[in-house]
C-alpha cells in the first residue's frame, strides 16, 4: 500500500498543507526543529490515531487553534481508501472513506505503517514501556480486536487499583467486589498474553534470518516473551486464565498491602539474546541497532503476511544514524517494495542511490515543497 496524498489542517507547526507521493522512497529534508518529524507524525497519527511520541492528542493541534485535520488517501491492490482524523479539544473524529467510526478499533487496520525512530535504537536496552508499546501497536495494525480488549484491559485495571486503594487504606472491607474485577481482568489479560505470545514467536521467525544475514551469519537472534505467569502450554487460553487465577489468588493479600496490581499484562516485558547471551545485559551498542533493524524489517514482513500488503515505512531520522552496510541492508529489503519515507538534516548522510531516484522535499518552518 501507499500514501497517495496526504492533507494537513492546524497540525503541529503546518497551518495547511497538501502533497502527492508517489510509491517511492521520498526524502524529507530540513533543518532541525523546521517540521520534519511532525509529516512522519502525521502520517503515523493517520494510520494509528494516536501519535508515537505523545499520548496527549491536544499537543498535536497547532497552537491558538481549536481542531487539527489529517486526511489521506492509501492506495492498495484493489482499490483505494480515505482516511480523516480531526482532533479537538472534544476529543477525535474517525472517518473511514468518508463514514464516521464509533470506534477507534475499526478506524485502526485500514492503513498500516512501520515507524522507526531514534528512540527505537532503544527497544531493546531502554525501559519495558517502550518494548510493551511496540507490541502493542503492532498487534494492533493486524489485530484491530485486540486494541479494544487492550482498552477494556486498562479500564478494568485502573477501576481494579482504585478499589486496591480503598481495601488498603480500610476505607473499603469487602472484597467481593475485588473478586468480580479480578474475574474480569483475567479474561482480558489472557486474551492479550495469548495474543502477545502468538505474535513473539511469529515476530521471531521474520526477525531471526534477517538478523542473521545484517550480522553476515554470526549472531542467532531471540526473543523472548516475558509475562509475569508461568505457562506450559501456551496456546491454549484455557490455560493462560488457570495460570492468570491462580497467581491472583496467591497474590491477593499483598496486592491489597501494596493497593495495586502487582501481575498482568502492563508488566508484561521482552528479552532478547544473540547466540543465548542476553543482549540487554551484554549487546553492544552495534548489536542492539541491529537487533532493533533486524524486528523493524521482521515488522514489514509480518505484515506482509499477514494482510498481503507491504506497509508504509516511515524513517525518522534514523537513517544517518546506520552504518553503510545496515543501511545497505535496510535500502536492499525495501527497494521497490514498500512506499518510504525519510527524514535527514543532510543528504550526506544517505547512500546515494537512494537519493537518485527518490523524491525530495524540502522543510522550511511548516512548509514542505517538492524539489
Ligand atoms: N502544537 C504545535 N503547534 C505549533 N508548532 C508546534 C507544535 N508542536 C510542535 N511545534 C513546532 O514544531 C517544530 C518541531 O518540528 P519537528 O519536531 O518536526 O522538527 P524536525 O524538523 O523533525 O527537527 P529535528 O531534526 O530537530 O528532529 C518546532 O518548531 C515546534 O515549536
Amino acid at each position: 500500500m501507499f500514501l497517495e496524498q496526504l492533507t494537513l489542517r492546524n497540525y503541529r507547526n503546518y497551518e495547511q498543507g497538501d502533497w502527492q507521493f508517489k510509491n517511492k522512497v521520498n526524502v524529507i529534508l530540513g533543518e532541525n526543529a523546521q517540521g520534519k518529524t511532525n509529516v512522519m507524525e502525521s502520517i503515523y497519527v493517520l494510520a494509528m490515531a494516536k501519535s508515537h511520541r505523545t499520548t496527549n492528542d491536544k499537543d498535536l493541534i497547532r497552537w491558538d487553534e481549536d481542531y487539527a485535520k489529517i486526511e489521506g488517501r492509501v492506495g492498495k491492490k484493489n482499490g483505494s481508501t480515505f482516511l480523516q482524523l480531526i482532533l479537538s479539544k472534544k476529543g477525535k473524529k474517525a472517518r473511514l472513506n468518508y463514514i464516521e467510526q464509533a470506534k477507534l478499533s475499526s478506524y485502526v487496520g485500514h492503513m498500516n505503517v512501520v515507524m522507526f525512530a531514534p528512540e527505537d535504537l532503544n527497544l531493546v536496552k531502554g525501559s519495558p514501556q517502550i518494548r510493551r508499546r511496540f507490541i502493542d501497536m503492532e498487534i494492533g495494525q493486524v489485530s484491530p480486536m485486540y486494541m479494544h480488549e487492550l482498552a477494556q484491559y486498562q479500564k478494568v485495571l485502573q477501576q481494579r487499583n482504585q478499589y486496591l486503594k480503598l481495601l488498603q487504606s480500610k476505607k473499603q472491607t469487602d472484597e467481593t467486589f475485588l473478586d468480580v474485577l479480578t474475574e474480569q481482568l483475567v479474561q482480558l489479560a489472557a486474551k492479550i498474553t495469548l495474543k502477545r505470545y502468538e505474535f513473539i514467536e511469529l515476530l521471531q521467525t521474520w526477525a531471526k534470518p534477517i538478523h542473521a544475514e545484517i550480522s553476515r551469519g554470526n549472531e542467532q537472534l531471540a526473543i523472548h516473551y516475558r509475562p509475569s505467569i508461568d505457562v506450559l502450554d501456551k496456546q491454549q487460553l484455557s490455560r493462560i486464565v488457570e495460570a492468570y487465577n491462580d497467581k491472583f489468588t496467591k497474590i491477593k493479600t499483598k496486592e491489597i498491602e501494596r493497593g495495586t496490581t502487582l501481575i498482568g499484562p502492563h508488566r508484561d516485558d521482552l528479552s532478547f539474546t544473540i547466540n543465548e547471551k542476553d543482549v540487554q545485559t551484554f549487546g553492544s551498542q552495534g548489536q542492539q541497532r541491529t537487533a532493533a533493524l533486524s524486528l523493524k524489517l521482521a515488522e514489514i514482513d509480518l505484515i506482509f503476511s499477514e494482510i498481503g500488503e507491504y506497509p508504509i515505512l516511515l524513517l525518522d531520522d534514523v537513517l544517518s544514524e546506520l552504518d553503510d552496510f545496515r543501511q545497505t541492508h535496510l535500502l536492499d529489503a525495501i527497494q521497490g517494495k514498500v512506499q518510504t519515507f525519510v527524514t535527514t538534516t543532510s543528504i550526506d548522510g544517505i547512500e546515494h542511490r537512494v537519493i537518485q531516484d527518490a523524491d525530495v522535499y524540502e522543510v522550511i518552518s511548516g512548509q514542505m515543497i517538492k524539489r
